[in-house]
């Protein structure tokens, strides 16, 4: 990337051009001490996926976490961004030396993930913009936002594609901006906060050398410039793109083998033995170290945490003779077999709390056994030992402090008020109906497709009770289902395709699952009505119920109401599991007794199923369309003598005694609750990170 137009933004890094619109500007060091991380397993305790790792990323610096496959970068990431889930988490984070508050934390920072996950029928400065409006302060003016918006534009290079659609990134196949611009639109969408720290995983997947090299310009530029701290986890860098990094955090099989300068990694494992072969670069001798799990990772783990210890030792030695300790009564003792992060985490107690534990580590240090290094190789000891920039610069705080727990972003740290949210989403998601005209015209289709069907099987009933009342009762059942089927397949899959944006907004506190909850239901009604009414008109007339504008009224309304049950229940089953293929199962397990236990495939009901009929919305909703064609039917015998009372045609198993009106009332009821059920269900889904 040109540094040219970085460099000559007009702002300088500490007097923006926009203070006001600053969440945070100070820079923000993040120091975790004796972070482990398990997640649920068969055996006790959990998997372990981080062993006590200590480290530091420093303020305005560029870290790379760098590692094999599987070693952990990733579920560090997250628990530095606070944005963890699904495991039990212990250690402390500190942010510039105070104890993280994860809801704060998530406010001043930014997280891109692997996978950008954009709205492809948004604009890229569309994609800033509701950024912008959600998560800075209400009472910022729109042109305040915008005025954010071009300028991180500008930044991020993007003022070229500013107006272009987004698109979709199918396997590679891309329709809209390139995928390094949709990295830096998702870059965008975390700094449209002035956000102090960035954390980014894996943000070169997926880039050719090129805008990879330019997207680490870029954030070195952020980091040397705007003082944002970046910790980014990295797989195989470039010599070009290692430039750039000022800290290294090297972890493998989930402990830390190295945290400090990129610059004295070299010197660092060569001076424990590990010297980089001149025909290695630096990122290709520390893969291959982290290969050898036998030896080098044990022993370069032991190695960091030996030198952790060895620095607190010294702080604390230097405390003592300072006078500023005081000597006094003992409450632990250091012991030679236990493990190194037990220790590091008493000497962190010690210092924590100023007197307590000194004399008795100081007795032990004057005996010359400060800790055990029983269970690092003994072999090939360092020449010497190199102090890390990354050993903390105060008091390690001990095992037992309160921890950080295992949480998930919920939303709670939502900035503007709910009709703000509903405003803002309702907007999106208009735009999201008109500029996906396929979908439009592909659900319009489908609906017209299935009038034609219907409309060409029955068309023009015949009104002999013979052949007309049993096609009769046929043709409506078919309405019926398609009033099911087709909404809650749609619903389903559309909301499997929203979660993950959805998932991304919640977690980064854009705005309340209920804002969403409430955008949606209203601006697709008006579409759903345009389809309810395609779809009633057609068929109405192709078939030839009954022409009266009461009848076609409560059949449209009937059939209405139908179709928003079930968009509800393609909702709700979206919500009950994260895959979609069981999602779509259950809601397919769900289609089968509601069509069944209309009246219309059985003659009778057993008893002990008939709870179903009592539940069911399909079979309120069959019988309702039932009852309104046949009541004041004309209809002959095949003699052609007309039936007095058509209502007695109708199948007892169909008939449910209630008149049509209080039909509709019930799927009324059936469809505020199913609604509510449905918020509540994806609420929960959220809250227990099921989404
Ligand atoms: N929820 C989980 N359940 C079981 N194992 C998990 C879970 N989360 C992570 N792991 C395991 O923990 C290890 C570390 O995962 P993580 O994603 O942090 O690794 P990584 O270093 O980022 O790997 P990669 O470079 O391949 O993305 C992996 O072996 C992974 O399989």
């Amino acid at each position: 990337m040109p540094e040219r137009n970085l460099l000559s933004s007009p702002a300088s890094p500490r007097e923006p051009s926009t203070p006001s619109l600053a969440v945070n500007r100070h820079p923000c060091e993040i120091r975790f001490q004796n972070l482990s991380f398990h997640v649920p397993h068969k055996g006790e305790g959990g998997l372990p996926i981080l062993n006590g790792v200590t480290g530091v990323c420093r303020a305005s610096k560029m870290v790379a976490v760098m590692g094999p496959s599987g070693a952990g970068k990733s579920t560090l990431l997250k628990i530095l961004a606070c944005n963890v889930s699904g495991g039990e988490l212990q250690g402390t984070i500190l942010v510039n030396g105070q104890l993280v508050h994860p809801k704060e934390f998530r406010n001043q920072s930014a997280v891109v993930w692997q996978s950008d996950v954009l709205l492809s029928s948004s604009t890229v400065k569309e994609a800033l913009m509701t950024s912008a409006l959600l998560k800075l302060p209400q009472t910022l003016s729109r042109s305040r936002k915008e005025e954010r918006v071009e300028q991180i534009l500008e930044e991020l290079e993007l003022q070229s594609v500013k107006n272009n659609m987004i698109g979709e990134d199918m396997d590679g196949a891309v329709s809209g901006i390139s995928g390094g611009e949709r990295r830096r639109v998702s870059v965008g969408i975390g700094l449209v906060t002035d956000a102090r720290a960035i954390f980014l995983d894996e943000p070169t997947t997926g880039l050719d050398s090129d805008s990879a090299e330019q997207l680490i310009a870029l954030l070195s530029h952020l980091a040397a410039h705007k003082h944002r701290s970046i910790v980014l986890t990295i797989h195989q860098p470039s010599s070009d793109i290692c430039e750039r990094f000022d800290d290294l955090i090297l972890l493998s099989c989930g402990r830390m083998l190295y945290c400090g300068p990129w610059g004295d990694a070299d010197s660092y494992f060569a001076s424990a033995g590990f010297e980089r072969p001149g025909y290695r670069s630096t990122a290709e001798h520390i893969l291959t170290l982290c290969k050898d799990k036998e030896y080098a990772v044990p022993f370069l783990a032991g190695q960091y945490q030996k030198s952790l210890i060895d620095h607190a030792l010294h702080r604390l030695d230097s405390q003592v003779s300072m006078g500023g300790i005081k000597r006094g009564s003992s409450i632990g003792r250091l012991s030679r077999n236990s493990s190194f992060a037990a220790e590091v985490g008493k000497v962190g107690a010690a210092l924590a709390r100023g007197s307590s534990l000194i004399v008795d580590i100081e007795a032990q240090a004057q005996r010359g056994a400060h800790v055990s290094y029983a269970d690092m190789p003994q072999s090939a000891p360092p020449r010497h030992s190199v102090p890390l920039q990354s050993v903390p610069s105060q008091a390690l705080l001990p095992d037992e402090l309160p921890s950080t727990s295992s949480q998930l972003v919920t939303g709670d740290e939502v900035v503007t008020a709910g009709w703000y949210q509903v405003h803002v989403l309702s907007l999106r998601f208009l735009r999201s109906w008109y500029r996906c005209p396929v979908n439009l015209a592909i659900q319009g289709a489908q609906y017209i497709f299935f009038a034609l069907l219907i409309g060409a099987t029955y068309w023009r009933l015949g009104s002999d009770s013979a052949g007309g009342s049993f096609d009769r009762l046929a043709s409506l059942w078919f309405v019926a289902s398609c009033m099911v089927l087709q909404p809650g397949n749609n619903a389903c899959t559309i909301m499997y395709s929203e979660k993950p944006l959805l998932r991304r907004e919640i977690s980064n506190g854009l705005y309340h699952y209920s804002s969403f909850f409430i955008a949606k239901g209203l601006v697709s009604l008006p579409f759903q009505l345009m389809f309810a009414c395609i779809f009633t008109g057609s068929v109405y007339f192709l078939v030839g119920y009954q022409i009266t504008v009461v009848k076609f009224f409560l059949f449209f309304a009937l059939n209405f109401e139908l179709l928003l049950i079930s968009e509800t229940l393609g909702i709700l089953c979206a919500g009950l599991h994260r895959n979609e293929l069981v999602g779509m199962i259950i809601l397919a397990t769900f289609y089968v007794p509601l069509l069944m236990f209309t009246g219309f495939i059985q003659t009778h009901t057993p008893v002990y199923l008939a709870w179903i009929k009592k539940i069911s919305y399909v079979a309120y909703g069959y019988s309702g369309l039932v009852k309104n064609e046949f009541e004041g039917l004309h209809i002959h015998t095949t003699q052609g003598m007309e039936i007095p009372d058509p209502t007695g045609l109708i199948p007892a198993n169909i008939e449910n005694g209630l008149s049509v009106a209080m039909d509709a009332v019930i799927m009324l009821g059936i469809l505020i609750g199913m609604r509510v059920v449905a918020y509540l269900q994806m609420t929960l889904a959220i809250k227990f990170h099921k989404l």
